[in-house]
């Protein structure tokens, strides 16, 4: 397939990894050959790959290699493509700061992603950036099973669509084994569809709240990073707050989203790198 690429493997709250160092732009990545590697009976399993190339040497980077040394270059587990990963951008800075690939600024470490450049503050044990504003536009809804749900349509880079659940549907009860049917004319480029539950009050937050979510070619993840900051950008609408914090509880951990007015719209949590090998 690739028989002696290195690749490394992380996760972000559970949202998991195959990490590709490729900073010349050389490799001949596939749809295939993507859904092989992520693959978790035949493969190394993911819910994506991250490549990791220098943006002067991808075609879709190289006008933003005066601003970023290094590019993003996302797939998911299908094999297909998308603009933005809120865990994989973390995922994918603990990745270059633990190889001497770059270093960690007061300022931010910036990252080029089909999204734009995002803004990397590291800490011992999370990594926190700045996202592109989400961008709340319609109403919508989804559909599982039997159930439809209402919901609104969020742009955070990449399109999601977060649905609140009513009375007496349990966020835990939903089958999300298969993709939620949706309107293709909202969102023709398919949709990441995330549900959400209030929860009880924590400190330190103006909001908490638990998601699952089912992602645009991946399924349903552990976490999804764009999914959490559309879910807070609605739970601080929701809540007629215009800046704050709210605390995103997804199965495989927590993540915060927060609105500074002057400063941007931040994503945090952890990001972990758990091994290391070579395709054979
Ligand atoms: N898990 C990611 C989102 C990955 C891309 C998504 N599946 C899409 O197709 O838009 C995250 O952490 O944001």
């Amino acid at each position: 397939m690739m028989g002696g690429v290195r690749f490394t493997k992380g996760h972000g709250t559970g949202n998991d990894f195959v990490i590709l160092p490729d900073p010349d732009g050389e490799l001949a990545l596939t749809p295939e050959i993507v859904a092989s590697l992520c693959d978790r009976r035949r493969g190394i399993g993911g819910d994506g790959v991250l490549r990791v190339v220098r943006s002067a040497k991808h075609p879709e980077a190289a006008g933003l290699a005066g601003e970023a040394e290094w590019f993003m270059d996302y797939w998911n587990s299908d094999g297909s493509i998308a603009e933005m990963c809120g865990n994989g951008v973390r995922v994918f800075v603990r990745y270059l700061l633990d190889n001497d690939l770059a270093t960690a600024v007061p300022a931010g470490l910036p990252v080029a992603t089909r999204a734009g450049i995002m803004v990397a503050l590291v800490s011992a044990d999370t990594i926190k950036v700045r996202m592109t504003t989400p961008r709340v536009y319609a109403g919508s809804a989804a559909t599982v099973g039997s159930l439809t749900l209402p919901g609104v349509a969020v742009d955070c880079g990449n399109p999601h669509l977060v649905c609140g659940l009513h009375d007496g549907v349990s966020l835990a009860g939903l089958d999300l084994h298969r993709e939620p049917a949706f309107d293709a004319g909202v969102f023709p480029h398919g949709v990441n569809v995330e549900f959400v539950e209030q929860a009880e009050p924590v400190s330190g937050v103006d909001g908490h709240v638990r998601m699952r979510v089912h992602e645009r070619g991946s399924g349903e993840t552990l976490s999804c990073g764009t999914g959490a900051l559309a879910v807070g950008a609605v739970a601080l609408r929701d809540r007629g707050l215009s800046a704050g914090s709210i605390a995103v509880d997804v199965p495989g951990g927590r993540l915060i989203v927060t609105h500074d007015e002057a400063d941007g719209w931040w994503l945090e949590g952890p990001a972990v790198l758990v091994a290391t090998g070579s395709v054979l």
